[in-house]
């Protein structure tokens, strides 16, 4: 395990990568990158217009765009999306380059984390539950094929997972 470089935080939507990457940028005294914020910046539009206009294959290209670019970045926390891992060429460059973190979040978890959001435009469905279950059960796998470590995100608030991961990883606060 790396303890120097970048980390990359992966899992599904409501693991928490955004709010605990900012924690942890912000205890390391490193950047944090969030993809898609990235991705909404340089297309000059939301993750749903995208999503909209282009559909996933088009988000998914922007994405790999992106990730290829933001990879590169020396220590910096990068916030991925859920679905980063299903590209190959992601997957290789996440692991290649940075400490994979993975959130591991049971679906229950997701869905009391995701119900009020509109801005995830696969859980606009009749049963978001059961999309959430699809996607874990294809993802799961690959979050574990690149992680370094695995933190799961049922116990502690994000602030405490940030420590977690900080302290598992021997990283010293600077603050
Ligand atoms: N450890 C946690 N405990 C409670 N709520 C959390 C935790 N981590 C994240 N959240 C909340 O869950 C929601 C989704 O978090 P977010 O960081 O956007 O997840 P992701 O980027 O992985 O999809 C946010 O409202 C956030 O405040
Ligand atoms: O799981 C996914 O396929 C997606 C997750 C989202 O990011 P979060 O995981 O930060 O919600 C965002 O990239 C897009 O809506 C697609
Ligand atoms: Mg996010």
């Amino acid at each position: 395990m790396r303890s120097e470089g970048s980390i990359f935080l992966v899992g599904p939507m409501g693991a928490g990568k955004t709010t605990i990457g900012r924690f942890l940028a912000d205890m390391l005294s490193w950047r944090f990158i969030d993809s898609d914020h990235e991705i909404e910046l340089k297309t000059g539009a939301s993750i749903p217009w995208i999503f909209e206009k282009e559909g996933e294959d088009g988000f998914r290209r922007r994405e790999e765009a992106m990730i290829a670019e933001l990879t590169q970045q020396r220590n910096v926390v990068l916030a991925t999306g859920g679905g980063a891992v299903m590209r190959r060429a992601n997957r290789l460059a996440l692991q290649s380059r940075g400490t994979v973190v993975y959130l591991y979040t049971p679906v229950a978890m997701q869905i009391d984390r995701t119900a009020h959001d509109r801005n995830r435009p696969l859980l606009q469905t009749a049963n978001p539950e059961a999309r959430l279950r699809e996607l874990f059960d294809l993802r799961d796998p690959l979050y574990r094929e690149i992680a370094d470590l695995i933190i799961p995100t049922t116990d502690g608030s994000a602030r405490e997972l940030a420590q977690k991961i900080m302290q598992t990883l021997g990283l010293a606060p600077l603050k």
